[in-house]
């Protein structure tokens, strides 16, 4: 058996492609764009009703942390809202008027996420310090209950911390043979993803759980399946399924090996709001607040902007690059991608069975009993 530690040594490591070429997240964003547009309100909210006056009155500093920030500027927009919605309670509430803290964002993402150019492009006259914290959000990141607020938006917590280690092996029957996530893969691969899934999250809410202070809000803002939606159904599902096969078009000529498709297992899965409810309830350390859907036109309608292939092609093209060069080298990228952009272009309604949901969830950390 592996020890623990060198999995999390061999942890993979995907964060979008930073710089701003044309590839990149930071021109790929409108997608996240519209969650954090639809989630202002949600926000609001959480802030105005379910924040705890105490919390406010007794913190010098207010610290907020953004897990899966990318390079911006979406996370840029989605603290500003935050900041925004605590000024307005301290303003609101007399009692609070005099003490108003200071606020600090701590900024989460991997060490290789590109930190230059998210520091280069903090906004100016912003009402907050603002600190980088690199690392995986699956380990502890910050001191024992030092953070007030926590945030993290699409498709952050999508990643798991890597592939589950039984698809990548050759001897076991779970191995995840000319494929390279687990749609159409069997239900031993889906088992253990769905495994792994259920681990990562316990991780995810134990460390989370130390670094809260009772009381301490955490937004998780998820991209994934409405309840009772089989896998199969699922954007991320297709889309990877898609890009499979369309690498395995690049084994058939000759430009990429067999073994290589064979070991290379795409780590995401795609939740739905029960799945992350029952982890909640599992952990046992925070209070599901609220859990909503999130409905805005511009995300309602994605299923529909798919059919535009190029548009399509080179968000997924921002978000994976990053993982598929690594694994596969730089060379076969614009292939890949062209043909991919084709496949959709040849059937405009590849996507039209997709069930998607974006939903909001708020947490709260309860006290200790
Ligand atoms: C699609 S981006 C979303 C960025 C931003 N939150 C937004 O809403 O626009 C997902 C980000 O999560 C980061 N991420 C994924 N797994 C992570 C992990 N285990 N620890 C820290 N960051 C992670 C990726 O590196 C990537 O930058
Ligand atoms: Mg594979």
């Amino acid at each position: 058996m592996e020890a623990e530690g060198t999995r999390n040594e061999l942890n993979e490591q995907h964060p979008m492609k930073g710089g701003d070429g044309l590839y990149s997240y930071a021109n790929n964003f409108e997608i996240q764009r519209a969650a954090s547009d639809a989630t202002k309100q949600l926000i609001n909210m959480a802030i105005a009703e379910k924040l705890d006056k105490e919390i406010l009155l007794n913190s010098k500093t207010f610290r907020i942390a953004d897990l899966g920030c990318s390079v911006g500027p979406n996370t840029f927009f989605a603290v500003q809202n935050i900041v925004e919605a605590l000024e307005s309670k301290y303003k609101q509430c007399q009692e609070l008027n005099s003490q108003i803290s200071e606020f600090l964002v701590l900024f989460n993402d991997h060490t290789t996420n590109d930190f230059n150019l998210l520091f280069t492009s903090l906004p100016q006259n912003r009402p907050y310090y603002a600190a980088g914290v690199p690392g995986s959000f699956y380990d502890r990141l910050f001191p024992k209950a030092s953070l007030h607020f926590v945030h993290s938006s699409i498709a952050a917590i999508l990643w798991l911390s890597g592939a589950p280690k039984e698809v990548m092996n050759k001897n076991s029957p779970d191995w995840n043979k000319g494929r390279i996530h687990y749609l159409n893969s069997g239900a031993q691969v889906v088992r253990a993803y769905k495994a792994q899934f259920v681990k990562d999250m316990e991780q995810f809410l134990q460390v989370r759980a130390q670094e809260i202070v009772y009381g301490g809000l955490m937004v998780l803002i998820i991209s994934g399946i409405p309840n009772g939606t089989h896998h199969s159904q699922g954007l991320q599902c297709m889309t990877l399924d898609l890009l499979g096969s369309c690498l395995m078009g690049l084994v058939r000529k000759g430009i990429v090996s067999e073994e290589k498709v064979d070991s290379f297992n795409v780590p995401i899965y795609e939740m739905s709001p029960q799945e992350l409810e029952a982890g909640v309830e599992r952990n046992g350390c925070f209070s599901i607040e609220t859990i909503e859907y999130i409905h805005h036109k511009r995300l309602d309608n994605h299923s529909h902007s798919v059919m535009n292939a190029k548009v399509f092609a080179s968000h997924v093209r921002a978000s994976l690059e990053r993982i598929i060069k690594k694994h596969f080298g730089e060379d076969i990228l614009d292939v890949l991608f062209d043909s991919f952009r084709k496949k959709i272009e040849e059937n405009p309604s590849i996507f039209k069975s997709v069930k998607k949901v974006n939903f909001f969830v708020l947490l709260k950390r309860r006290a200790a009993n």
